[in-house]
């Protein structure tokens, strides 16, 4: 018998099988509104001051409005995004023995697994696979967060000390066409822990976020990276950018892949949220402070809290 490329999944989750029921969990997935996110193209960046100024302002617009948004001429070319996606694909299909003895990829205990291993009933599992490690530092996420802090009034000489190789993370995605569709999701309901996320996404579909309390499916566009505000951001910016909530719908014929890639700072990193001039809305904390609150909310809620859980008490 050929040697399956994925981690072991029964195994995995054998507990959670036994009581499962189809009528457990059907959520109302797919009955979703499409929508075109903000599309920005950042070569605007290189033209006059009028055209580079509006362009910033379109960033900073929408991460305040969606916390969403999509950029072409972005800088990484077709080509290189095809090569990544190539090599994603084949190492998705190597044996998973094999892989899990990789020196050069540097995997470390659980960064290849199923994407719930804390799943503690069968609606929290996710019909994902992933890969992650420890990757550069990007331009693009550089760039970015550059320019959302000038739009705010402050400097990115914060990010530029803290989020170094190492820190930030690349995931590959391998979503399985799922055979218990819709009672599972390829991905949970959830906001992302970092500072901002660049997301590149196949064709296949199946991103959904919350817009104005109402979720809306993402359509892919091949050119452009999708990229997202994380819960460090919107604390740092005192809930001027919003992290939202966001979602993979599994798709029970074809599987799909994504890339996302974290831009993280070091554990001892303290976001401080607000300014002199305004109230802090959540109080001072370490990313590896909020890293530990995240991993024990979710064993004992079986989900994450998130922000809430630093905000400043108002009695
Ligand atoms: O695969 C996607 O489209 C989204 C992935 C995601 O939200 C994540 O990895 O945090
Ligand atoms: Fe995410």
């Amino acid at each position: 018998m050929e040697e399956s490329p994925d981690p072991p999944f029964e195994k995995t989750y054998e507990n959670l099988f036994t009581n499962f029921s189809a009528k457990n969990f059907r959520p109302e997935i797919s009955a979703v509104e499409k929508c075109e996110l903000p599309l920005i193209d950042l070569n605007e960046l290189n033209l006059g001051d009028y055209e580079s100024r509006s362009c910033k302002e379109q960033i900073a617009q929408a991460s305040r409005d969606w916390g969403f948004f999509q950029v072409i001429n972005h800088g990484i070319s077709r080509e290189i995004l095809e090569r990544m996606r190539a090599e994603q694909m084949k190492l998705f299909e190597k044996p998973f023995g094999e892989k899990t003895n990789y020196k050069d990829l540097n995997f470390s205990a659980g960064s290849y697994r199923w994407g719930t291993p804390s799943a503690t009933c069968l609606k929290q599992l996710s019909c994902l696979i992933m890969e992650q490690f420890a990757t550069i530092v990007s331009e693009l996420s550089q760039k970015l967060v550059d320019i959302l802090a000038e739009e705010m009034g402050s400097t990115s000489d914060f990010f530029k000390e803290t989020c170094l190789p190492d820190t930030c993370y690349l995931r590959l995605n391998r979503y399985p066409s799922c055979p218990i569709y819709p009672q599972m999701f390829g991905i949970m309901p959830h906001t992302d822990s970092d500072f901002i996320t660049i997301l590149h996404q196949d064709h296949i579909g199946g991103l959904q976020l919350v817009k104005d309390g109402k979720w809306f499916a993402v359509k892919p566009n091949h050119d452009a990276l999708i990229i997202n505000i994380g819960d460090l951001l919107q604390a740092w910016s005192n809930n001027l950018y919003k992290s939202v909530e966001h979602r993979v719908v599994a798709n029970p014929l074809n599987e799909r892949f994504s890339t996302a890639y974290f831009f993280c700072p070091s554990y001892d990193t303290v976001i401080q949220s607000g300014s002199s001039n305004e109230p802090c809305v959540y109080r001072s904390f370490s990313f590896g402070e909020y890293r530990k609150q995240v991993q024990e909310d979710v064993k004992i809620f079986g989900h994450k809290i998130g922000l809430p859980r630093f905000l400043v008490s108002t009695h």
